[in-house]
Formats: structure tokens, sequence, C-alpha cells
């Protein structure tokens, strides 16, 4: 496994495959890339399903053994299932969906070797749905998580962020997975970085205090030092990278945009590397370089100035990959 210079292992890619959606949600940021959708039918400069599939063998070959898939809305990409298929056996393989397509799709993806999914629903409230998402589609997103446990690709992580519009809605979510089997629930901190609405923050500490009161055991997961509270028959994971060393110091994964860049992470777009027409050989090299190059975001990357504003450290000016 290639490990960068902070000692963090590259065991997993996160590849975004369009940055097409069918929703508008309020703070959406794309995968990092910020508000940069463009026209809802597919589009030539996505990677291809031949794209995906040959970074993949190559990565297999340093080690990589999860890949997760996310967008944009990736199930708007309808090759989605030969990606899967097409997806190196050894690897633990999920897709991050907003849920609308998976009836009736579901079972498809799960005979493709899709291990699980992870669907966003903010809220339990038709209303407060509509209002995050811009969309009308609360009905078809709850077929498509009864969809998912029912074709077995679970555990199925309903994924909520966790900022003004939602808290409300948080002791309910917390009570709807310990009374579903087969559902879990991850609560993840907004980042106001990347929408530039600071006022919609949510103090996610008071979160943790509320749920480790609550929970019968707490777990620490190895992949960004994530807490793991387990209430009742339920399981609710916290995702809070947001100032956080510790997260990013077990960060263990490189990105994929949708046109075929690698990047060292999430909220970084100065060392994106494009794969381009590459062969497998200069693609291994590019991964190798863009591991090289990786550096923590939150405590190393990224430091307050004394008018609180978010700068780039020093240290770190003129790294580019
Ligand atoms: N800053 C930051 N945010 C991340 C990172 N990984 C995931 N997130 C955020 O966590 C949220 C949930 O991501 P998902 O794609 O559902 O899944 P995951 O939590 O990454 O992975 P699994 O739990 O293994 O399914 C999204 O809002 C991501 O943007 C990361 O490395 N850095
Ligand atoms: C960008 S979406 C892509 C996959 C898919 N369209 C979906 O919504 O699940 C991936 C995840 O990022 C989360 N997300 C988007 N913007 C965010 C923000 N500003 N802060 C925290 N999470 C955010 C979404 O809630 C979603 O769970
Ligand atoms: S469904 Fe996902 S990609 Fe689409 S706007 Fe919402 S968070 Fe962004
Ligand atoms: S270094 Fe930090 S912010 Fe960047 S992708 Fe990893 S966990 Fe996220």
């Amino acid at each position: 496994m290639l490990e960068d210079d902070f000692g963090r292992e590259v065991s997993g890619v996160r590849i975004s495959l369009t940055d097409r959606c069918n929703f508008d949600c309020v703070y959406c940021h794309n995968e990092g890339l910020g508000d940069t959708r463009g026209p809802m039918d597919a589009q030539d400069s996505e990677m291809s399903a031949d794209d995906v599939v040959r970074f993949l063998e190559v990565v297999e070959e340093f080690g990589v053994e999860k890949v997760k898939f996310t967008g944009g809305e990736p199930m708007l990409r309808q090759d989605l299932e030969e990606i899967i298929r097409r997806t190196p056996d050894s690897m633990e393989t999920s897709l991050t969906t907003n849920g609308t397509f998976l009836p009736g799709r579901a079972e498809a993806l799960k005979e493709a070797g899709l291990d699980r999914v992870n669907v966003s629903q903010d809220a339990l409230d038709r209303e407060a749905f509509a209002e995050i998402t811009k969309s009308g589609a609360y009905e078809k997103v709850i077929e498509g998580v009864h969809a998912a446990v029912d074709a077995g690709l679970t555990p199925v992580k309903l994924n909520m962020v966790v900022f003004k519009h939602t808290a409300g809605y948080v002791e309910g979510m917390v009570d709807h997975v310990a009374e579903n089997e087969g559902l879990q629930l991850q609560l993840i901190q907004y980042m106001p970085e990347l929408t530039g609405k600071p006022e919609w923050n949510i103090d996610i500490g008071r979160v943790h205090d509320w749920l480790a009161d609550l929970a019968d055991r707490v777990e620490t997961r190895d992949m960004h030092d994530r807490k793991r509270y387990y209430v009742g028959e339920g399981m609710v994971e916290i995702v809070d990278p947001v100032e956080n060393e510790t997260f990013c110091a077990n960060c263990h994964r490189v990105r994929v945009t949708h046109e075929g860049y690698l990047k060292g992470c999430l909220n970084r777009n100065d060392d994106l590397k494009s794969m381009g027409e590459m062969t497998k050989a200069e693609i291994r090299e590019t991964f190798r370089e863009v591991v090289a190059n990786r550096v923590p975001y939150y405590g190393e990357y990224l430091v307050q100035n004394d008018s609180g504003e978010y700068v780039l450290n020093e240290k770190y000016l003129g790294v580019k990959a």
C-alpha cells in the first residue's frame, strides 16, 4: 500500500462519476468542486466506464481495497451497473446516492457486485426534505431506501447533514434507525467553508455529547477516527471533518473527479492531476505522485489568520502535484 509523508496509507478511492444531479440541495459541496453542475445529459467530459475500470485495475495493484462511487448523482450514469460489474472483485464497493433511482435498480446493482449503499435523507418530513433538496421526491427516496434494504445492500446508511435546517430532526432519525433493521444513521457535520454560509452551522460537539449520554456503547472507527454510537438496535456514526486534525490524520482515500482528475484531498483543488488518455503505466506514476503530495487539510494545510479567516499554511504554499 502506498503511504504519504504523514504516514497515511491509501487503502481506498472515492470516485465521482458525474457532477450532474436531479436535486439542488442548499448545502451541496459537489465533492469539493463547488456548484459546477451543468446540463442533465451525459457529458463527454465524464470518465467513461473503461477509464474508471482502468484506474481501478491500477490502484488494485497498490493494495487499494475499497471504492466509493459518488457524484453529483452517480445513479444518473446508465452504465453504473457495468462499472460495478467490472470493478475488481477484491474491492469492497459502495455507493452514495440521493436514492431516487434505487427503486427498480437496487437488485441489479446488487447482482452487479455492489456491497452497500448510503442514501442521503436529511429529514423524516416531506416539507423539510423538499425545502433542503429543492425536489418533491421524498416518497421516491423512502421507496429507494426500502428497495436497497430488500436487495441486501446493507447496512444502508442514511446520510443526514446536521445544520440549521435539520437540527430539529436528528432525534427522530436516531429513533428511526434504532427501530428499523438494516438501517444506520450517518450524521455529517455541515461544511460551511464549502458553501459560504457560516450562519447555518450547528455545534456538532453538542450532538456528540447528547449521543454519548444516550448510547449503550461507543466505538471509534479506523477511517477518520469517527465515533460510532450504538443506541438500542441502531448505530449512529458522526462524520466531523471540520477543523478536526484527528479526522485528517486518519484519512486513507484519494479522490477522482468525474473528469478523471486525481486529487489528494476533498477540500483541495490545487493538487489536481488529469488522467486524460493515460496508459496504465502513466496512471501508476501519477497515482504515486498524488499520494506522495498528500497533506492533511485541517490542522496542517489550512490555518486561521488573526482575523479568523482560513488561509493556506505558508509551509505548503507552492506545494503542487
Ligand atoms: N472533509 C471530508 N469529508 C468527507 C471525507 N469522506 C467523506 N466525507 C464526507 O462524509 C459524508 C458522507 O460520505 P459518504 O460518501 O456517504 O460515505 P463515507 O462516510 O465517506 O464512507 P462509508 O461510511 O464507508 O460509507 C459526505 O458529506 C462526504 O463529503 C473526507 O475524506 N473528508
Ligand atoms: C455530494 S453528495 C453526492 C452523492 C449523492 N448525490 C448524495 O446526495 O448522496 C455526497 C454527500 O455529501 C453531503 N454534503 C454535500 N454538501 C455538504 C456540506 N456542505 N456539508 C456536509 N456534507 C455535505 C451530502 O449530504 C451527501 O451525503
Ligand atoms: S443530491 Fe447529492 S449531489 Fe445532488 S445536490 Fe444533493 S448533495 Fe448534491
Ligand atoms: S485530508 Fe482531511 S479534509 Fe482532506 S479529504 Fe482527508 S479528511 Fe477530508
